[in-house]
């Protein structure tokens, strides 16, 4: 590991643009290489406002992210989220089949300089439980679970350092759940020390499960002082230097 993150949150807030509040109180954070990190915290406190921030889907009202070290300029935007990429807890899919929205990527500009690898997406439907045939499937008669499984494996395929997963499992079934954990959890294992994610979630046991540092968010206040009190320590991965 270096010292420099793969993702640092530098004074970063967000405001209510119509009223002004304060949505995201002045944060920063950084995020190291092999960083697995959890966000738990009330409803409305403002995790998923942070996670879209730390995407760079929604604008700053102050602060910056840099990734590796650099500032994030505009034209460099489409590269960062093909690498730090947001999974949300309701995923968009197309109309379709689970093909057709594992193909459609491989469609736009960022990813040129990649194809559409159907022995890849078939074994990664594999990991998470699904048959030979799930790829033929119609999006409209998916599942929950298999509609976030087809999500995750639409961004997987594209090799992301950084996952910003907001509540993905939140209205999935158990087994749907444990696909999606082991998808996440195999992502991570395919590339030691390479890769990044923070979960955002309501179950304690689940951010246990997939971090090894836990931060609480209150009232727009990101608190550090729960890191590892979630789990085990397991130090496979160095402390991030903040
Ligand atoms: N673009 C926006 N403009 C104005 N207010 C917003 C915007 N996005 C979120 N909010 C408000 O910010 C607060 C925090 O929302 P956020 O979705 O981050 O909560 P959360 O902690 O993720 O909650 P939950 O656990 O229920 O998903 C909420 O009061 C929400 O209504």
């Amino acid at each position: 590991m270096t010292d420099v993150p793969f993702v640092l949150a530098d004074g970063i807030a967000r405001r209510d643009a119509v009223r002004g509040q304060a949505l995201l109180q002045p944060t920063t954070f950084a995020l190291h290489a092999g960083n697995r990190v959890a966000i738990t915290g009330p409803s409305g406190s403002g995790k998923s406002v942070f996670l879209r921030a730390l995407a760079l889907l929604d604008p700053l009202d102050a602060g910056r992210i840099t990734w590796h070290g650099a500032a994030v300029q505009r034209a460099a935007i489409p590269r960062y989220r093909r690498n730090v990429a947001y999974i949300r807890q309701r995923p968009a899919l197309l109309d379709g089949s689970v093909e057709d929205n594992l193909r459609y990527p491989f469609e736009l500009r960022t990813y040129r300089d990649v194809r559409f690898d159907r022995a890849r997406a078939a074994s990664l439907a594999a990991q998470a439980g699904r048959g030979d045939d799930f790829l033929d499937k119609s999006a409209s008669e998916l599942s929950g679970g298999e509609a976030q499984i087809t999500a995750l494996i639409r961004v997987l395929q594209l090799a992301p350092e950084v996952l910003l997963l907001d509540e993905p499992t939140a209205s999935l079934d158990p087994e749907s759940s444990r696909a999606i954990e082991g998808l996440v959890h195999a992502w991570f294992d395919d590339a030691p020390g390479r890769h990044a994610s923070i979960w955002v979630s309501h179950d304690p046991a689940q951010a246990t499960r997939m971090s090894e540092r836990h931060l609480i968010m209150r009232a727009g206040v990101l608190d550090e002082t729960a890191r590892h009190e979630a789990a085990p320590v397991h130090h496979d991965h160095p402390e991030p230097g903040q």
